[in-house]
């Protein structure tokens, strides 16, 4: 007997369809969403996630510019290219791709971007926001398992949350959402002690480690609900191939609900990504905020 696989796909395409509908909208009062890509280098992973940004925005109906510069561009130009879509009307949304080549500093590249315009909630402003439980705009992958949970749980109040991993992108923003949510928290990560023990307290477990199939079947509590943010590409013989951060199957047969790799949370940082846009071209034009879930 295996737990619910929750299909990431459907969830995600059902909110971009939403959306959609919303820019149709918005579209009768002659405003068009746009959303800004910055992607500098040539990671072969990037470059497939920002052309399937840019793919999704134009088919929710919204402009898409996408900023594709050299391995080798300097910071001050970095920032000149945000400081010009900062003050592009045209563009609600700026997202810098992540990686950034090792020369140029993340958190000052971050740091430049509007928070208004901040559609990946990086921004300390909206970090603080978040913390803080003030309306900011939220990093995309955490919004996109938060609706997940939603969808399947309803209410998440009093269930016990671990989040495995502290990463400003995932990890803290993700334990933020859940306490706002009152859940109880925990997060955990390489130094806690005995993993295992905390993982098997959780009804709700977030990984998100980076580490291929870390998280073991007996690490699960019966019925919890398995949300894993891991994207590991692996070689199998002579193939590669796409694992989370948890034992798939292992955790599938103690599980009552899982997010499988690929196909689980992957699809929805696109989506929330497209709906942060929209929230972000609302408040700019001074109309109500869309309703966040699908
Ligand atoms: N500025 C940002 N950089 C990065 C972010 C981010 O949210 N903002 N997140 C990741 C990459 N990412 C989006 O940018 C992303 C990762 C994965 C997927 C996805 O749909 N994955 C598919 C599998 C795709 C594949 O075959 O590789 C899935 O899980 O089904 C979308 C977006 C790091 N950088």
């Amino acid at each position: 007997m295996s737990g619910h696989i929750i299909d990431g796909r459907a969830q995600a395409g059902l909110l971009r369809a939403r959306i959609a509908a919303q820019v149709v909208d918005l579209a009768t009062r002659g405003i068009v969403p746009g959303l800004a890509v910055v992607l500098v280098g040539d990671d072969p992973a990037s470059h497939v996630y920002v052309r399937n940004k840019g793919v999704q925005t134009q088919e929710a109906g919204m402009a898409s510019f996408e900023h594709r510069l050299s391995a080798a561009t300097a910071q001050p130009d970095l920032l000149a290219l945000i400081g010009r879509l900062n003050a592009d009307p045209a563009i609600h949304g700026i997202l810098v791709q992540l990686p950034l080549p090792p020369h140029l500093d993340a958190g000052a590249v971050l740091g430049a971007i509007d928070p208004a315009k901040d559609v990946d909630g990086f921004h300390v402003l909206n970090v603080g926001l978040l913390g803080t439980g003030q309306p900011a705009m939220v990093p995309c992958t955490p919004l996109g398992c938060l609706m997940l949970l939603q969808d399947r749980l309803g209410d998440l109040s009093g269930l016990h949350a671990v989040v495995v991993g502290r990463s400003n992108i995932v990890g803290k923003p993700m334990a933020q959402l859940l306490l706002a949510q009152n859940c109880t928290v925990t997060i955990a990560h390489s130094r806690s002690r005995d993993l295992p023990a905390l993982c098997r307290q959780a009804d709700i477990l977030v990984a998100a480690v980076g580490r291929p199939r870390m998280i073991q079947g007996d690490w699960i509590k019966p019925g919890a609900t398995v949300i894993d943010v891991g994207i590991n590409r692996i070689t199998e013989g002579d193939r590669t191939r796409l694992v989370g951060d948890v034992d798939f199957d292992a955790a599938a047969r103690v599980a009552g609900a899982i997010t499988p790799v690929p196909g689980g949370v992957g699809p929805m940082t696109i989506a929330c990504l497209l709906a942060n846009t929209l929230t972000a071209c609302c408040r700019a034009h001074g109309l109500p905020e869309p309703a966040p879930t699908p």
